[in-house]
């Protein structure tokens, strides 16, 4: 992921998002360098308020221009989104790249059956006829795994289940076979075994259809299931990237290694969880200089942060912000220092 070659088909460079507040800008998200590859499922991953959700609305295309500031460049297969105006976005958004949000009843139209809001992408993108619509829908419907099809498509949102409802956004996604697929907290607002069953969904599609997605989430224990590669989004920045492998068995960068902590595991399900202190920062509140996520380990002393802190490659592919994770403990792995 972190290499960037052929396969890549979104390089994303350098990308900074500043909303206007009280007119001033402060960024969201600042300097993000990431690949996706066709086949590979990259899990963003961060507490609430990071930046996941910006990055993801910024590579479609969705901030009003008078109140966002976006810098640097979202290559998707050699076009340069950011320079794209709204009718220009139309093209890729629901064609090429398909989005799917974590509130599955507020993204349908409460109105329209099924088959019509499955249809309607494909009548903005496609020229296929109604009958070869139809059955588009009932093969898609099919693909994210509802049972009966033919009965669903008739339906409107309200008679579906929240997974089932989900199943449709993912069929609507879907639909014009996109590269690329963003899933924002797919399945935050469902239930554990329709979670997982959902993300099921979501592997079978990115082996059938080859599609790159970017799985937004701030559930680990979803990334470890599901993901190939992994960032962690920190106030606004990466702080670590690798593999999922890398990021799991060898994590580097305190806030990795606190977020790992403070993941309930089946052997520590009784055991005190471990929290981080503090919060993530408002944007007006970023710190301008050293690692952002010091505040929350105050026990490290300041010089082992850098100033600027920059990524530096620990693996082949494993990158992590900061020097501070040389030397890292947490206080009581410390002996006699505690925080
Ligand atoms: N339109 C906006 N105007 C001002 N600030 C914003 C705007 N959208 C997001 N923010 C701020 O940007 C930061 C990042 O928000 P974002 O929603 O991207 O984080 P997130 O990691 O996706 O969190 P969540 O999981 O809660 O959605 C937060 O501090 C948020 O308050």
């Amino acid at each position: 992921m972190s290499v960037e070659t052929a396969s890549n088909f979104l390089n994303i460079k350098d990308v900074s998002t500043a909303f206007k507040i009280d007119g001033q800008y402060y960024d969201a998200i600042s300097h993000i360098n990431l690949q996706v590859q066709h086949d590979e499922i990259l899990a963003i991953v961060g507490e609430s308020g990071c930046g996941k959700s910006t990055l993801a609305t910024t590579i479609m295309g969705l901030h009003d221009p008078a109140e966002t500031k976006i810098s640097g460049e979202v290559d998707f297969e050699g076009t340069d989104l950011l320079k794209l105006d709204e009718s220009g976005y139309n093209q890729f958004r629901g064609a090429k790249i398909g989005m799917i949000f974590q509130d599955p009843l507020s993204a349908l139209n409460p109105l329209k059956r099924i088959e019509d809001q499955i249809s309607e992408v494909m009548d903005y993108h496609t020229d296929l006829s109604a009958e070869d619509k139809h059955k588009r829908v009932i093969e898609l419907l099919n693909q994210v795994g509802i049972v009966n099809p033919q009965r669903t498509a008739k339906q409107f949102p309200h008679e579906l289940s929240g997974g089932m409802r989900q199943r449709v956004i993912i069929a609507i996604a879907i639909a014009c076979k996109p590269d690329l697929i963003i899933a924002d907290e797919p399945t935050t607002a469902l239930d554990v075994t329709i979670q997982a069953q959902i993300l099921d969904v979501l592997r079978d599609i990115q082996k059938e259809n080859h599609a790159g997605i970017i799985l937004i989430t701030h559930d680990l224990g979803v990334v470890a299931e599901t993901a190939d590669e992994v960032a962690v989004m920190y106030a606004g920045q990466i702080v670590e990237q690798g593999s999922v492998e890398q990021v799991f068995n060898t994590p580097e960068h305190p806030y990795t290694r606190s977020l790992l902590r403070s993941m309930p595991q089946r052997d520590n399900e009784n055991d005190d969880l471990y929290v981080i202190q503090g919060n993530v920062p408002s944007l007006q509140k970023m710190p301008a200089t050293g690692d952002r996520f010091a505040p929350r380990i105050p026990w490290v002393p300041a010089e082992e942060h850098e100033e600027h802190p920059t990524m530096h490659e620990v693996a082949p592919g494993h990158e992590v912000r900061c020097t501070c994770y040389k030397h890292f403990q947490f206080p009581d792995e410390q002996g006699s220092v505690t925080a």
